[in-house]
Parts: C-alpha cells; structure tokens; sequence
C-alpha cells in the first residue's frame, strides 16, 4: 500500500499513552497556581496517583486537594536534588526557571521523563486535554500550539459525546467476553457487529451535511 509520506511525517508527531498513575512515582515541584492546575488534572484522571509534592509554599485550594487524596504526601520546602530519585516522572510548576532547567538536566541524566509547566522546550512530555465519558477516554493534543484550541475541542466532544456512550460499550465488553473461538474468529465477529456504527455515523453525517445544503439553497432562493 502506497504511504503518504506528508500526512505521516508532518503535523503532530507526540506519542500518546495512557498512564497507570497509582502504580508510578511522580513529582511535582510547585504548588501555587500553575502547580495546582497540573495537581488537579492528574488526580482528576487517576485519584489514586502516586505523587509527592514539594514546595515552600503551597495555596490552601492545593492543600485542600492534597488532603483529599490519601496517595498524595507533600514536602513543605524548597526542592533538594535527592527529591527526584527514583522518580518515574516529573512535573516542574515553580516561578523558578533556573530551578526548573537544573531539573531537567538531572531528570534526563537518570532518565525520569519530565514536565515543565509553560515551556515546550524542557518538556518531554505535554499534559493533554482530557474528555471522559465513563471507561471512554480522549486525549487531544494540538502539538504545543493551542492548549485553548485544545480545550475548546474538549468542550465540543463533552457536549456532543452521547452520555449513554457507557451502554454500548457495557454491551460490547459483554458480548466480548461471552465470544468463543480463537482470536481471528473474536476480531471478525466484533469488526462485523461494530462495522455499521461507523458506515451509520458517515451516513448520518452525509445527510445532515444534504439536509444542510438544501436548507441553504432554499433560504437562498426565497
Ligand atoms: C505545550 C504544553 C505543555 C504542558 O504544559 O504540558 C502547554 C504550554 C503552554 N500553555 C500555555 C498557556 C495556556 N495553557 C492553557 C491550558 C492548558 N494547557 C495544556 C497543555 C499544554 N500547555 C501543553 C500543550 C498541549 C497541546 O499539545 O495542545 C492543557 C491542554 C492540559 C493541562 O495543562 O492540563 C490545558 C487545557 C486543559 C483543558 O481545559 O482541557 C491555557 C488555557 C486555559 O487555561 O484556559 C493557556 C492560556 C491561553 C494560551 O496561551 O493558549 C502557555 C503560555 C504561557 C504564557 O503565556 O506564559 C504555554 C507555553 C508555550 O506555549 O510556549
Ligand atoms: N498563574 C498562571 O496562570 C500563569 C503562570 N505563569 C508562570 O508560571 C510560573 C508559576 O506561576 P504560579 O503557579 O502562578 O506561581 P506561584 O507563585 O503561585 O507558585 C510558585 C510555586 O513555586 C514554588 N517554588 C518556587 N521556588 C521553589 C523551590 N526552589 N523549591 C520548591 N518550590 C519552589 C513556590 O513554593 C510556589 O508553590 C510563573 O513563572 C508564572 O509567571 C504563566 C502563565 C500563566
């Protein structure tokens, strides 16, 4: 098969994954503002996520959260070197942007792959906007170059995702643990039963895009 070589080397190049907090170590260094809004995104996707704060000083809505989550310890200080030991991943959220370049030099040393809140440059990582509806999840990424977009975006899939999404996908995971056979068989059974959900999608798209014209056609001539 012919490959496009544009669409597959252009445009956003980052890797998403989906992390399982609870079983990693992360740090977190700041908890002011900035700190607090990287806090909450990853205890609002994983609440049981393992994480150490450090910071000299922390704004009561961070210490509020902190308290809330039993998986979440905080060290009321400023950053010393052996707090990144052992760590899986880190997140730099200080007004410190030498603190910030002194970690990173040391997160890439032990191979810790790290976060700077704001500057592209030092991240090896960027948080995504996140849209969740039950065990479905979305993560978008505009490539660093609108987080807004990105949270428009994940705006637009919150309020037009089906809210009984979790139904369909109860029904699938049901009938994908009853299926018997080995895994070829299972593979073209659900690509068969899940074939129309998409060819009905396209369909319904295509006549509301018809639907759509025609209105416009006919307000045009009126
Ligand atoms: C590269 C990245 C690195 C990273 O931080 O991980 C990054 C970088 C920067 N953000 C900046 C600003 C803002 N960030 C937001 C919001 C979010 N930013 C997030 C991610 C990312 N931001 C990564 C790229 C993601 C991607 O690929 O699209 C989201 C998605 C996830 C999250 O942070 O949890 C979260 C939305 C969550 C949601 O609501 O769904 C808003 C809007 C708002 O808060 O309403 C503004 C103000 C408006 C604006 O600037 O657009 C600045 C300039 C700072 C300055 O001016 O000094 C930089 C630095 C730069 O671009 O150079
Ligand atoms: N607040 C915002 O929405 C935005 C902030 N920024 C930038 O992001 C940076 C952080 O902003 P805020 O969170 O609002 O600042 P902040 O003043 O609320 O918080 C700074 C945090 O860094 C910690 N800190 C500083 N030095 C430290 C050290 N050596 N060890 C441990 N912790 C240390 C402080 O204890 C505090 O928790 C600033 O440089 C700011 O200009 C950029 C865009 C928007």
């Amino acid at each position: 098969m012919a490959t496009n070589t544009l669409t597959e080397n252009t445009g956003n190049n980052l890797f998403p994954i989906f992390l399982k907090l609870h079983q990693l170590d992360i740090l977190l260094v700041g908890a002011g503002n900035v700190g607090l809004e990287k806090l909450s995104a990853l205890l609002k996707n994983s609440p049981e996520a393992n994480v150490t704060v450090v910071a000299d000083m922390v704004l009561p809505e961070t210490r509020a959260l902190i308290g809330q989550h039993p998986t979440v310890s905080l060290l009321e200080r400023q950053y010393e070197t052996h707090d990144l030991k052992d760590r899986d991943l880190v997140i730099c959220a200080t007004d410190n942007q030498p603190l910030h370049q002194s970690i990173r030099q040391q997160a890439r040393g032990q191979k810790t792959i790290i976060n700077v809140a704001d500057t592209p440059d030092l991240c090896d990582f960027y948080l995504g906007s996140v849209v969740k509806k039950g065990d479905l999840k979305i993560a978008i990424s505009t490539n660093g170059k609108s987080p807004t977009l990105a949270k428009r975006m994940r705006q637009y899939f919150e309020a037009t995702l089906p809210d009984n999404i979790q139904n369909l996908l109860n029904n699938l995971h049901q009938f994908r643990n009853r299926l018997k056979g080995d895994f070829q068989h299972k593979l073209e059974t659900l690509n068969a039963l899940t074939e129309n959900m998409v060819a009905n999608e396209a369909n319904t798209s295509t006549e509301g895009k018809q639907k759509q014209q025609k209105q416009a056609e006919k307000s045009h001539n009126a």
